[in-house]
């Protein structure tokens, strides 16, 4: 574990908050452990959040949004218009460099497990110059890509759930967009209702998404094969593993990357790791080791989830794309199960689908609480106050994600090209948000970085960075281009670049206009009075801003911090509400 920061602020600071953790609060009325809050303390915030997740409930939560096999669903038209090459080997590929992201990440989440981590470590490597705007530019995109994540899977659920209706019927309907974006709206509520409602169990309701992925994975696993063996030949050997297919307008080769938005897409929100490092015990270790073994199964159950589609799909590829269900997963179920196999499998892929939907709004709406506790956000002191009676979480930031998602969601009333821009968002949006902080640490802050418990060791973490960051950026420029070939039409246009550009533009000009003047990067909650002089000095020489004689109050601007940042009695202090 990290002992010190380049300043050496660390050992005075873990005595200050060391004497202020002795007090009489109960252990069931403790936030956090005294070491999470230490570690908390020395990036300058203040236990706020109940920590009610443990090492393999954080990596369920990045699991459970992965949600492996309704995101393989999901994706299927990028990776099947490529043929099994495609599929088996763009997933194997794509998972690869996947890892490698995750395992750069993990080094810095380990170092720094605090909620808003990707803009905070941003500001915290990057030059003076630079890390305001930088930071600023990253917990923009961080939040509007996870929400847009948000989107992407609920309007996947959408898709799903009509799918599961047109079956049932025979393929004797055909769900409109309003009807489509109905499902969606219903979908987001619902999420916003049991994110508000359930934090006390979300932990362990975890492992219980976990087990319902693991249950679906199995058995479809079993089920495709056997069925399709009883109904008709399965595909052999050199059709899974080498036949290669081109049902795009785009070169071949150009096809077969294509394909690696299907795994980009799937195994993507493992950041939500470390969103959840303020409520993670022993968070140096649950986020770098969440993030690994999140994306690591997904990597290898995905792996064998390729070979098994590939050796049951239909040869003719291009009509399981134009199935009439509406879902090319739907016709590999129904050819190889039938109808009844098929409605029973799909129901639980929607399931599971929808819990993923849960998820990622936990993870985006402790991004955006993090972000308006740092002033960020419009309305930032409406949207930093925690919810004490629903159970320490920020409730206002998760109906102000559920809010956004439903704007962004009215993109599906458009057409099917608008829509399929919410996965992209989500893509491009993150892969920016964790490229950046991985970039400044190699360029402007190594000497900066002091290593947590988990770490790739000084040979490798560099080139594992420099690896993360060239893959992020392909990946931006993949989730741009349309699948409609080099000559594309109004509605075959990828729409990606419209919104990512109107995001990444729209939050620098909202920087260089106006929010120059005040966002000065992360901001200290504990109490800074309490703090020598010295200590101040090197917090700010860490580059975080005290908030001193700049009309913020440290703590986002609502109130003045009263604790110090270890355990703060449950229902006593600090910035929460009472709704
Ligand atoms: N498996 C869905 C992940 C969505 C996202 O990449 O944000």
């Amino acid at each position: 574990m990290a002992t010190t920061t380049a300043s050496g602020v660390q050992p005075d600071l873990e005595k200050t908050v060391s004497r202020r953790s002795h007090t009489n609060v109960p252990p069931e009325e403790l936030l956090a452990s005294e070491a999470d809050a230490e570690l908390l303390a020395r990036l300058g915030y203040k236990q706020e959040l109940r920590r009610n997740f443990t090492m393999i409930e954080v990596f369920g939560i990045a699991f459970s949004i992965m949600g492996l096999l309704p995101s393989i669903a999901s994706t299927l038209s990028f990776s099947v218009p490529a043929g099994p090459v495609g599929m088996v080997w763009g997933w194997f590929l794509a998972s690869m460099f996947i890892f490698i992201v995750g395992v750069a990440m993990a080094d810095l989440g380990s170092a720094m497990p605090t909620s808003g981590g990707l803009y905070w470590w941003t500001h915290y490597f990057a030059s003076p110059k630079t890390r305001n705007a930088l930071s600023f530019l990253v917990g923009y995109s961080n939040s509007l890509g996870l929400v847009g994540g948000l989107c992407s899977i609920d309007y996947g659920f959408a898709l799903m759930f009509c799918s599961v209706i047109v079956i049932a019927r025979d393929g004797n309907w055909t769900p409109s967009n309003g009807v489509v974006y109905a499902v969606f709206l219903c979908c987001v509520l619902l999420h916003g209702v049991l994110a508000s409602t359930l934090s006390k169990i979300m932990g362990k309701l975890q492992t219980v998404f976990v087990a319902m992925n693991i249950i679906l994975i199995v058995a479809t696993i079993i089920a495709l094969p056997v069925g399709k063996h009883l109904s008709s030949e399965r595909n052999d050997a050199h059709f899974i593993f080498a036949q290669t297919e081109n049902l795009t307008t785009w070169p071949t080769g150009w096809a077969f990357m294509l394909s690696w938005l299907s795994p980009i897409w799937t195994i993507g929100a493992f950041d939500s790791c470390v969103h959840m490092s303020e409520e993670a015990s022993n968070a140096a270790k649950a986020v770098p080791y969440g993030i690994m073994m999140s994306i690591g199964s997904c990597w290898f159950l995905g792996f064998i989830i390729m070979i098994v589609i590939a050796a049951t799909i239909n040869p003719d590829l291009e009509a399981v794309l134009g199935s009439s269900f509406g879902q090319p997963m739907a016709q590999i179920y129904y050819d190889a199960i039938g109808k009844h196999g098929t409605l029973g499998l799909m129901s639980l892929l929607f399931i599971v689908q929808f819990v993923m939907g849960l998820s990622i709004l936990v993870a985006a709406s402790r991004q955006t609480w993090a972000f308006s506790r740092d002033g960020a956000l419009p309305f930032s002191s409406f949207f930093r106050p925690i919810s004490k009676r629903m159970g320490y979480i920020p409730l206002r930031t998760i109906w102000g994600c559920v809010f956004l998602a439903a704007v962004l969601g009215l993109l599906c009333l458009i057409a099917p090209a608008a829509a399929a821009a919410l996965f992209s968002l989500a893509v491009a949006g993150n892969n920016l948000a964790w490229g950046l902080p991985i970039f400044c640490r190699v360029i402007w802050g190594q000497h900066k970085f002091v290593p947590g418990p988990f770490y790739t060791g000084d040979r490798f973490s560099k080139p594992i960075a420099w690896v993360a960051i060239i893959f992020l950026i392909f990946g931006i420029i993949l989730a741009m281009f349309p699948d409609g070939g080099p000559n594309p039409t109004p509605q075959s246009m990828n729409y990606t670049v419209v919104i990512n550009m109107a995001v990444w533009g729209g939050a620098m000009l909202y920087y260089f206009i106006d929010a120059r003047k005040w966002f000065t990067g992360p901001k200290i909650t504990i109490d800074v009075a309490a703090l020598s002089d010295e200590q101040q000095a090197a917090l700010v020489a860490e580059g975080l801003d005290l908030g001193v004689g700049e009309g913020i109050a440290p703590g986002g601007g609502l109130m003045e911090p009263q604790i110090t940042g270890v355990n703060e009695k449950a229902g006593e202090k600090g910035d929460t509400d009472s709704n």
